[in-house]
C-alpha cells in the first residue's frame, strides 16, 4: 500500500515532466485514441492489495494543495486539489486529462470508475473538479518523472459548478450561459444531440441560475426528472419528479415519472402510490393505466410468488434477460446463522420441491461472454451505487471479507454517495452468482459453449454454503429461483452449495478455502474430517485411476465389453472398501458416483436392465438418499425426496439415472416402477431447472 502524507507541502517534491512534455505525450496519445463511440471501454478492476479507502471528508473540510505538493505513491490524507481540465480527454479504461491548479501548474488526472451516465467519465476541458485527498502515483520507472493522481473511488472526485465559490480566484470562467433560460436551452439542445449527461447538468445549472422563480424552476426539474429517468438514474429522477410538482393539474406527469422510477428501483409499493397519485388527476391517462397494471402484478409476485415460469422461459433471448418481475421472498427471513455470520432462514415449513423464493437480481449486466462477466458486474455494481444511493441499503450490508468499512459508504458528502470501489469488489467476490441463460438449457447435454453472466442478489447472497444443501439455485435470465430439495422446517437454515462440489475432501475443502476463505463443516465434510488421511489419499490416487479406466472406453462410444465392465467394476469395489463404515453411514459417497455412472450407461448399452436397476439404486445411494438395495424390489421413488434424511445431494445424475430406471424397468416389464420413476425424475428435475417441464430436454 501507498504511503499516507498529512503535510505533504513540507516534503521536496520529485522531478516531474514540464508541462510541454506533458502537452506533447498527450497530444501523441489523443492522436491514436479510438474514438469509436459504440467500443466497449475496457473496466480497470480494482488490484485489493493496493485497496485505500474513499474519501470521507467534504471538500470545505479539506486544505487545498497545489500541484507541486503531491509526493509520489502517496494518499494525500486531510488535502485536495483544485483542477481545470485544459486539455480534451483521452479515454481508455478510464479518462486521463491534463489539469492546471491555481498557481498555473499543470499535470495529469487519470478518473477511474466513472460510467457514461456521469460527465466525468469523459471529463470535458475547461470543466473544474475537485480531487479529494489525492493519490499521486509514478507511470513506470522513477526515473522518467511520469506521475499522475489517480482517482479510484468515483465520490473522490467531485464536479464543480461554474460559479461554485470554492473555486480559485484564478481558476475561474466567467459565465458560460447568462440565464436560466439559456442554461435551459443549453440543455434542451445537449438532450436533443443525445447527450443526456451534460443535458443534466445544464438544467442543474439553469435551476441554480434562476432558482428561485416559481414555474420555471418547476418545468426544468420536470425536463431533468425525464432525462435522469432515460439515464436509468432513478432516485435522481424521482427527487426531481417530486421537485416539479406545481399543485397544478399538470402534477400527474411528475407522479406518473415518480412512479417509473420508484418501479426502475424496483420499489413496486412506491410506485403504485405514485401512478395512483396520477390517476387522481387524471384517470383516463392510458399510459399511467398501463404502468399501474404492470406494478399490481408485480406486488401480487411478491406477495404470492404466482410466477408463469414456462412463459418467462419462452420470453428470453440473448437481448432479454432482464425479465419484468417482482421478487418473492416472504417464505424467508436473514438471521445470525450457526454456520457463518448471517444466513437465510425459513419463515414456514416448506416442502420438498416447493419454490422457497424467488429473486430478480439487484445488477446483473447482460454479459455472458466468461472474460468480461466479472468486470462488467463489478463496474455496474459502482455504477449503481454511485448513480442510485438508495440500493446502497441493499448492496454494502453483504459480506465483504476482512476489508475494513469507514462505516460511511453510501453517506453524501458533497452530494455524491461515498463509494468505496475496493468494497464493492470485495462483495462482488464473496457474493456474486455465476448464471446461465436458463438452467434448463443449461443442463441439456449439448448447451451452446460456456456462457455465464454473473450478478448479484442480495436476498440469496445471505445464504451460507453446505456440500449436501437443502436448496437448489437455478435461474431464468435474471430471475434466481431457489427450490426446496427435500422438507424444510420453520427456522430451519437454508442452505445451498456455492459450486458444484467435488468428490474428495480435501481438493473440495481447498476450493472453499481459495474461493472464500472457509472450512466447510456440513454434516457430509464434518464426516470426511474424521476419516483416516491415509484412506483419503488412497481413495484420491484410486479414482484418478478409475477416472482414467472409464474416460478410455466413454459408454456413448458403443457396446462395451466384459472385460472393460469387470475393469470398472472391480476399481470401484476397491474405492468402495475405502470408505469406512463408520464415517460414511447414511452420508453420501461421492467418489463412488463417478464409476457408477459409467456402469449405468454400460449396462444400458448391453440392455442389462437388471443391471441397470441395481447400479441406479446404487448411485442413488451414493447420493445418500435411502432406497432399497434389492433390485426386486417395489418402492416409492418420490419419497426418496422426503425421506433420506438431512445428507442427500440432488444432482442432474440423479434425475438421469431415474430416467434410467424407468427404461429398465419398462423393459423388464415392470410399468408401474418405469411411470413412478419418471414422475420422481421430473419432480427431482424440476427442483434443477426452477419449474416443471418435461424430461425430454435431455434428449439431445
Ligand atoms: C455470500 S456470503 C454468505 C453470507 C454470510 N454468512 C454473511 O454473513 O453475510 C459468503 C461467505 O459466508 C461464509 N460462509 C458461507 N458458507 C459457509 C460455511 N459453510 N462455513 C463457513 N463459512 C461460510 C464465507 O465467509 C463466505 O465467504
Amino acid at each position: 500500500m501507498a504511503e499516507t502524507a498529512s503535510s505533504p507541502h513540507v516534503a521536496r517534491p520529485p522531478k516531474r515532466l514540464s508541462k510541454e512534455e506533458l502537452i506533447r505525450t498527450h497530444k501523441s496519445h489523443l492522436k491514436k485514441q479510438d474514438l469509436n463511440p459504440n467500443a466497449p471501454r475496457p473496466v480497470k478492476q480494482p488490484l485489493l492489495d493496493e485497496a485505500y479507502p474513499a474519501s470521507t471528508k467534504s471538500i470545505h473540510d479539506l486544505e487545498l494543495i497545489p500541484l507541486t505538493s503531491l509526493q509520489p505513491e502517496t494518499h494525500h490524507r486531510s488535502h485536495s486539489l483544485i483542477l481545470r481540465a485544459i486539455s480534451p480527454p483521452f479515454i481508455g479504461a478510464g479518462v486521463i486529462s491534463l489539469v492546471q491548479d491555481h498557481l498555473g501548474n499543470v499535470d495529469k488526472l487519470a478518473i477511474y470508475n466513472h460510467s457514461d451516465t456521469s460527465i466525468l467519465s469523459g471529463v470535458p476541458e475547461g470543466c473544474t473538479v475537485a480531487v479529494k485527498e489525492p493519490y499521486y502515483k509514478r507511470n513506470g520507472p522513477e526515473t522518467e518523472g511520469d506521475y499522475m493522481i489517480c482517482v479510484d473511488h468515483p465520490s473522490d472526485v467531485v464536479l464543480l459548478r461554474f460559479g461554485d465559490e470554492i473555486i480559485p480566484e484564478s481558476l475561474r470562467l466567467g459565465p458560460v450561459c447568462k440565464s436560466g433560460e439559456e442554461w435551459r436551452t443549453a440543455g434542451d439542445r445537449a438532450f436533443l444531440e443525445g447527450d443526456l449527461v451534460t443535458a443534466v447538468f445544464c438544467y442543474g445549472e439553469a435551476v441554480v441560475v434562476d432558482g428561485k422563480e416559481k414555474g420555471f424552476r418547476e418545468g426544468v426539474y420536470a425536463k431533468r426528472a425525464g432525462t435522469n429517468l432515460a439515464l436509468g438514474r432513478y432516485d435522481a429522477a424521482r427527487e426531481d419528479a417530486m421537485r416539479s410538482l406545481t399543485g397544478g393539474n399538470g402534477d400527474w406527469r411528475g407522479w406518473f415519472t415518480a412512479g417509473r422510477a420508484a418501479y426502475g428501483l424496483g420499489n413496486y409499493r412506491v410506485a403504485k402510490e405514485h401512478f395512483e397519485k396520477a390517476l387522481e388527476q387524471k384517470p383516463n391517462a392510458a399510459g399511467v393505466q398501463k404502468e399501474l397494471a404492470r406494478c399490481l402484478t408485480r406486488l401480487e409476485e411478491e406477495e404470492k410468488g404466482n410466477y408463469d415460469f414456462k412463459k418467462l422461459f419462452e420470453s428470453l433471448s440473448p437481448t432479454n434477460v432482464h425479465l419484468d418481475v417482482g421478487s418473492f421472498l416472504s417464505n424467508t427471513r436473514v438471521g445470525d446463522s450457526a454456520t457463518h455470520g448471517h444466513g437465510l432462514f425459513a419463515t414456514r415449513d416448506i416442502a420438498a420441491g416447493e419454490l422457497i423464493f424467488a429473486e430478480k437480481a439487484l445488477v446483473m449486466p447482460n454479459q455472458y461472454e466468461p472474460a468480461r462477466a466479472s468486470a462488467a458486474l463489478y463496474a455496474m455494481m459502482v455504477r449503481q451505487l454511485y448513480d442510485n444511493p438508495s440500493l446502497s441499503s441493499k448492496l454494502l450490508p453483504l459480506y465483504g471479507g476482512a476489508y475494513p468499512r469507514t462505516n460511511h459508504e453510501g453517506e453524501i458528502i458533497d452530494g455524491i454517495p461515498v463509494v468505496d470501489v475496493f468494497l464493492t469488489e470485495y462483495i462482488r467476490q464473496a457474493n456474486c452468482f455465476s448464471a446461465p441463460l436458463s438452467t434448463l438449457i443449461d443442463t441439456k447435454p449439448i448447451t451452446p459453449g460456456n456462457r455465464m453472466a454473473k450478478g448479484l442478489w442480495a436476498h440469496a447472497s445471505y445464504m451460507n454454503h453446505s456440500c449436501v444443501p437443502n436448496s437448489m439455485r437455478s435461474f431464468l435470465g435474471d430471475l434466481l429461483i431457489s427450490r426446496a430439495v427435500r422438507d424444510i422446517r420453520a427456522d430451519e437454515e437454508i442452505l445451498q452449495q456455492y459450486v458444484p462440489v467435488k468428490a474428495v475432501y480435501d481438493i473440495r475443502q481447498a476450493q472453499f478455502k481459495v474461493g472464500w476463505g472457509f472450512l466447510c463443516q456440513c454434516p457430509l465434510c464434518a464426516a470426511e474430517a474424521r476419516g483416516s488421511s491415509e484412506n483419503l489419499a488412497k481413495r484420491r490416487e484410486l479414482l484418478a485411476k478409475i477416472e482414467k479406466a472409464c474416460a478410455k472406453k466413454p459408454p456413448s462410444k458403443g457396446v462395451l465389453s466384459d472385460s472393460a465392465i469387470r475393469t470398472v467394476d472391480r476399481l470401484a469395489k476397491q474405492l468402495e472398501e475405502l470408505h469406512e463404515r463408520e464415517v460414511y453411514d447414511g452420508l453420501p459417497r461421492l467418489a463412488l458416483v463417478y464409476p457408477t455412472n459409467w456402469l449405468i450407461e454400460a449396462y444400458r448399452g448391453r440392455k442389462k436392465w437388471g443391471l441397470v436397476v441395481r447400479y441406479v439404486l446404487k448411485l442413488l445411494r451414493e447420493f445418500g438418499f435411502r432406497v432399497p438395495v434389492d433390485e426386486g424390489e417395489d418402492w416409492v421413488p418420490k419419497e426418496m425426496y422426503t425421506g433420506s434424511g438431512e445428507a442427500s445431494l440432488m444432482t442432474i445424475h440423479v434425475v438421469t439415472a431415474l430416467r434410467a430406471a424407468a427404461e429398465a424397468y419398462r423393459a423388464l416389464g415392470r410399468g408401474e416402477m418405469a411411470d413412478k420413476c419418471e414422475e420422481a425424475g421430473k419432480f427431482g428435475y424440476s427442483m434443477i431447472v426452477g419449474f416443471e417441464t418435461d424430461l425430454s430436454v435431455l434428449d439431445n
